[in-house]
Order: C-alpha cells, then sequence, then structure tokens
C-alpha cells in the first residue's frame, strides 16, 4: 500500500529544468530510499514535496493533493522534514531547539519516546546546538521532529559526513522509528541503505532510472555502477 504517491513531478531551478517527471510511490511502512549520484534532484525531490519549491505533476499523501499547499499545511498533514542541512539553531541550547519544535499542546510532546532513542539530548539539554558534534546535531535534528506525531518522515542524508560508529547510531535510531512512521530516506551510504531500506527508487538527472527491492539493486553491479557510480565486481556487500 502507498502512503505518498509521485507522479510526473517536475521543477524548474532557476531557469534550469532540474526534475522531469519523477513518478514513484512511498510505502505506508518501512523505509523507501531515495538514491543518485550527487545533483540528480533527489534533495529538490525532498523540497518539493514539503512545499518549499513551486512544482508540477502530483504529490499525493493519502489520497490528498499536496501541490500548491504552503509548507506549513504540509507539516500539519503529518509529514516530518529532516533536511541535509540539519538546519537547528546554533546559537539556542538543545532545549531550547526541542521547545520551538514542540507540539501546540506541550503535554502531549514526546520527549520520553526522543530521549530514549536520543540520551544525549537530555544530557547536553543546556549546551548550544552549535557546539554538538556533527552527529549529535544530526540526533537533535530528527529528535526534535520526533516530538509531534508524524505519519511520514523525510530524512535527507541523515548519515552524512559522520564517523561509521556514529552513522550507524543514527542508522540504528531511524531503524526504531521506522516501526512505527514510514520514511522516505535519502542517502548516500548504501551500507546504510542495506541495513535500512527495503524499498529503492534511483534517480537519475531529474528522472527515475530504477525502482525495486534494494537488496535486488546492491546486488547487481551493473545497476549500482551505472546509477549510482558504485563498482565493485560483485555488487555491494558491506
Ligand atoms: N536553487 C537552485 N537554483 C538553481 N539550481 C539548483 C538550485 N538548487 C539545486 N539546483 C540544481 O539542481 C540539481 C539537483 O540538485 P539536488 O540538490 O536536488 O541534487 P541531489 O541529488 O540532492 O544532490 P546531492 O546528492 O549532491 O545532495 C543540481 O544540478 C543543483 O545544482
Amino acid at each position: 500500500m502507498s502512503l505518498l504517491e509521485i507522479a510526473d513531478l517536475r521543477v524548474s531551478l532557476g531557469g534550469s529544468a532540474i526534475l522531469h517527471g519523477v513518478t514513484f510511490d512511498v510505502a505506508a511502512s518501512g523505509v523507501t530510499a531515495l538514491l543518485g549520484r550527487n545533483g540528480v534532484g533527489k534533495t529538490t525531490t525532498a523540497k518539493a514535496i514539503l512545499g518549499l519549491y513551486a512544482s508540477a505533476g502530483s504529490i499525493r499523501f493519502d489520497g490528498r493533493e499536496l501541490i500548491g499547499l504552503p509548507t506549513y499545511a504540509v507539516a500539519r498533514l503529518g509529514i516530518g522534514y529532516v533536511p541535509e542541512d540539519r538546519g537547528v539553531f546554533s546559537a539556542l541550547t538543545v532545549a531550547e531547539n526541542m521547545r520551538l519544535a514542540e507540539p501546540r499542546d506541550r503535554a502531549t510532546a514526546a520527549y520520553d519516546y526522543v530521549y530514549e532513542l536520543f540520551p544525549v539530548l537530555k544530557h547536553r539539554a543546556a549546551q548550544s546546538a552549535g557546539t554538538l558534534s556533527g552527529g549529535e546535531q544530526q540526533m537533535l535534528a530528527i529528535g526534535r521532529i520526533l516530538l509531534r506525531p508524524n505519519r511520514l518522515l523525510v530524512v535527507d542524508e541523515p548519515t552524512k559526513g559522520l564517523s561509521p560508529k556514529v552513522a550507524a547510531e543514527v542508522a540504528h535510531a531511524l531503524k526504531e522509528v521506522a516501526r512505527t512512521v514510514p520514511i522516505l530516506l535519502i542517502e548516500q551510504n548504501l551500507g546504510v541503505v542495506r541495513t535500512m531500506a527495503g524499498r529503492s527508487v534511483v534517480l537519475d538527472t531529474g528522472r527515475v532510472a530504477h525502482r525495486g527491492e534494494t537488496r535486488d539493486l546492491l546486488a547487481n553491479p551493473v545497476l549500482t555502477n551505472q546509477l549510482l557510480g558504485v563498482s565493485t565486481a560483485n555488487g555491494v556487500s558491506s
């Protein structure tokens, strides 16, 4: 069953066509990975879903058309977004960043859940977010979104720039989250993709070049080489 249905999505930026008619679905459970080489349009797709870019075509969320809705309306439907640059407020403390993301009814904020996933956010509550490590900032970026109820999460390159150990911690937490909330995951680390995402969609210059089971994609050295620039004789095994 699909929760998000994207059909013939087109986006132009700065006078150039970036997405040329992207079509794929995000399942109502688990993790769907959105993959592709640098600059093929993954972040643009995420931002179009969130209403951050004007777009044409169709993006249906649980049957409702999102194109034309302002970003706050998309967020209110329950689509949580963790952007690539994390977007935490550097000058504010961890606790203040969390406070800003609370739902209107503060009593419903899922602090226990977030602190269980990322205990470091509790321990460093009084520290300014700008002085956190990259991994801790990523945990804050994800954690604050989880304070509210989400029906879908769009998470853009959550392990980018992190050490393998911290990347694995973040991936583990997101996998836990995905037990209850479906995730559209943009990710370059194919080891993380392998452990998290049952299905993958691969973009190539603004179009969908491949859709299917992640294990089939990563086991196909011709496809991974052609679409992801990974050249291993026997596919990706890590
Ligand atoms: N505001 C903008 N104005 C003009 N071109 C843009 C703008 N934002 C992105 N682009 C271009 O759109 C293309 C797709 O960018 P996008 O960030 O979606 O790619 P991506 O697949 O997420 O790449 P990466 O893996 O490097 O993050 C790139 O060629 C980029 O230079």
